[in-house]
């Protein structure tokens, strides 16, 4: 799975882009200020409908330009699937794929999987459980296909659930249906995400290793209630207090990864550098087991690499980019401290150089 073609009209300060990227490295160099992140984004644009700067699309369309088109052709086992994502100043956003609109922004996400290594990614560790509970249900997306529509259920349920809460008068039995069906997919749920951190603990183990010296470091599911309790029991025996607080305080939308070394925080006692190599290596481990359980691969893309890691640990992350065989897309300030890790790692490199918008191919 690869980006065969990418073509970008007016985002940012990128006004029109066309490049044919290598299928395994693209290295993307250029001056502060000069759009690489930009490609970046726009990959990210074709593939999830937003930037992973900002949830909105709109500061992206280029300051003097009525419209940002992002097009791009995805191959995977010798078909390619043009996908293409138009955004009017005024007006709203048009996704498509394979030549029709798209019926939903997780059918867009489902063609070009993505993982992004940036510095906002290094918030995984530290950052909210929403944060940990996303990098989790990626995975869950990708390789379980009820997912969504259980999670979209589950959403519904507990809206509705909340605004019975939040007005305080229950009818009898008002909230019986909404309690019935919120447990029935809550606990579905759980399952699909339990077995799947089973196994990415699994493939996580020997990253770690690598990655990281650190002795007495563990990763645990919180479900986002009590352990070993049906979830049905837990919103009958909560519901006082989910009155008095007008929502409910306990379920899949409080689920959260545990990361913790000898039972403390892990985010407490990290160095910095120590959490963006503890993410690196979650986020290898998840490209690791999409391909296990999918045959695909998902594409990585690490901006300002240089910026983010030393030079020991920027080789040992191309060597497990490489050993997934997988397309990168990668930024930095310097050309040679990007192309160096590459050297002998057999890969096809195609170097680009971005100058004020715009892209030229060093090949
Ligand atoms: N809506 C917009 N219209 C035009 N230009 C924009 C818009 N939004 C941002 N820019 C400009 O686009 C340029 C590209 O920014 P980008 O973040 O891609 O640069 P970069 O090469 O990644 O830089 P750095 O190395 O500093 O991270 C910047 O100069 C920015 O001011």
């Amino acid at each position: 799975m690869a980006l065969s073609r990418l073509s970008v009209s007016n985002l940012r300060n990128l006004a029109h882009v066309d490049i044919q990227p290598s299928p395994a490295v693209n290295l993307i160099y250029g001056e502060n200020g000069s759009g690489k992140t930009s490609l970046l984004e726009s990959i990210n644009v074709l593939a999830l409908g937003r930037s992973f700067r900002s949830h909105k699309i709109k500061p992206l369309i280029n300051e003097s330009a009525p419209a940002l088109t992002v097009f791009g052709k995805v191959s995977h086992s010798g078909t390619e699937i043009p996908l293409g994502v138009h955004r009017p100043r005024i007006g709203d956003s048009q996704f498509k794929a394979l030549g029709a609109p798209v019926e939903s922004l997780a059918e867009l996400a489902s063609y070009l999987p993505l993982q992004v290594i940036n510095a906002d990614a290094f918030g995984l560790l530290v950052g909210s459980p929403k944060l940990r509970r996303q990098y989790l249900d990626w995975l869950v997306f990708h390789v379980e296909h009820e997912f969504y529509a259980l999670w979209r259920a589950a959403q519904r349920c507990l809206k509705h659930r909340n605004s019975i809460l939040r007005r305080g008068r229950i009818g009898e039995g008002e909230l019986t249906p909404w309690n019935l069906e919120l447990a029935s997919c809550t606990e579905k749920i759980d399952s699909l995400r339990s077995e799947c951190f089973e196994r990415l603990l699994l493939v996580l183990e020997p990253l770690l290793k690598e990655f990281m010296a650190v002795d007495g470091l563990k990763l645990s599911l919180y479900r986002g209630w009590e352990k070993g309790r049906a979830y049905q029991e837990i919103l009958q025996e909560t519901l006082p207090r989910d009155l008095k607080q007008g929502f409910t305080g306990s379920g899949f939308h409080r689920a959260d990864i545990k990361i913790r070394i000898n039972g403390q925080s892990a985010a407490d006692i990290l160095s910095r550098g120590q959490q963006k190599l503890l993410v690196c290596a979650l986020k290898l481990a998840q490209g690791q087991l999409f391909e296990q359980l999918t045959g695909r691969r998902c594409v990585y893309l690490v901006d300002d690499l240089p910026a983010e890691l030393d030079e020991k640990h920027r080789y040992l992350l191309v060597k497990w980019l490489n050993i997934l065989r997988t397309q990168v897309f990668i930024t930095g300030v310097e050309v040679d401290p990007l192309i160096s890790p590459w050297s002998d790692q057999n890969q096809e490199v195609k170097v680009f150089h971005v100058e004020h918008g715009e892209i030229t191919s060093e090949d």
